[in-house]
């Protein structure tokens, strides 16, 4: 596995590489959940290349990109356990080297819901980031976790939109076994705020739940909101919404989204999950 920092050593190591490329872009403080799109990588594409980069473009004047865990001693040694072929982590002046872009991705009308809504900017932040990889590492399949399900749907979008050619690839959600999903922010949790992000989980597997027993949007929604209120307290909610899958408005049935976001203490912690409602008569 070749480590390359700059992106002059990214272009000789992407060059010797033939075959398919699929590329898994990450924050770094690798965990399960990074390690199962390293996993579908692997299994789909000749080559796997992993970008490890704190972007600081998404992150708001209030959040946390200082405290952001960094840990790449660790990262590199996941990588290399799971068959990477070349991990590119860049210092933020070779990302930007002029300083802040002047030029942005438009995320479009999703960009400024939801996840957008609470974080102004996230996605213009995160999307340039992205097509800015895309173009230095020119992936044919590219893997993101459904954990982050509006930047998957987003990604999907761009690429479409602005004829990437790249196969965007989605990964499941890899959960704790009492259903947290993994995320690098669960390490900012105390036990106490560990016990009250279990209401995220919680509210989408009663939503799930009722959407098995035939019961409709309004009914799945009451169900989730009524599990959310009844987990240990400490979780604030932020959102919690049933959409269509490409998180299109209108009215929902049959496959549809269940996406919450809560703080929990001073971290801010979302999930997903895919719902089936039973067809409106
Ligand atoms: N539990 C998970 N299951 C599957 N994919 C995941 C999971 N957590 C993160 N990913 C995916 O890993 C990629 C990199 O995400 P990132 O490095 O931001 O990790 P993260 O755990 O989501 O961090 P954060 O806590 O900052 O949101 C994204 O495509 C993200 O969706
Ligand atoms: C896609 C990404 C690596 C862009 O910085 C980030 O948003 C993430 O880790 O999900
Ligand atoms: N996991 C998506 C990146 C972020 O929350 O900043």
């Amino acid at each position: 596995m070749e480590l390359v920092r700059t992106r002059e050593e990214l272009t000789t190591a992407r060059a010797g590489l033939t075959g398919t490329v699929g590329v898994v872009m990450t924050m770094g403080a690798l965990h399960a959940g990074h390690e199962a799109l390293l996993r579908a990588a692997r299994e789909q594409a000749d080559h796997v290349l992993v970008t490890i980069f704190v972007n600081p473009l998404q992150f708001g004047p209030t959040e946390d990109f200082d405290r952001y865990p960094r840990t790449l001693d660790a990262d590199l040694e996941v990588c290399r356990r799971a068959g990477a072929d070349v991990v590119f982590a860049p210092e933020r002046d070779e990302m930007y080297p002029d300083g802040e872009p002047r030029v942005r991705v438009d995320p479009g009308r999703l960009g400024g819901e939801l996840e957008g809504q609470s974080r102004p900017g996230f996605f213009h932040g995160v999307l340039t980031v992205v097509l800015k990889l895309f173009q230095l590492t020119r992936p044919d399949l590219a893997f993101f976790g459904e954990k982050d399900y509006q930047q998957l749907t987003l990604v999907r979008r761009m690429a479409r939109d602005l004829d990437v050619p790249v196969r965007v690839v989605g990964v499941p959600t890899v959960r704790e076994p009492d259903g947290l999903a993994l995320s690098s922010r669960n390490r900012y949790l105390s036990p106490e705020e560990r016990a009250a992000a279990l209401s995220l989980s919680a509210a989408l597997r009663a939503g799930a739940e009722a959407a098995e027993q035939g019961r409709d949007a309004g009914a799945v929604l009451a169900a989730a909101h009524g599990a959310f209120g009844a987990g240990t307290p400490g979780a604030r909610l932020d959102y919690l919404v049933l959409t269509d899958p490409d998180l299109e408005p209108g009215p929902v049935s049959g496959p549809a989204r269940l996406l919450v976001a809560a703080w929990v203490g001073t971290t801010r912690l979302i999930d997903n999950m895919p719902i089936r409602l039973a067809p409106r008569s």
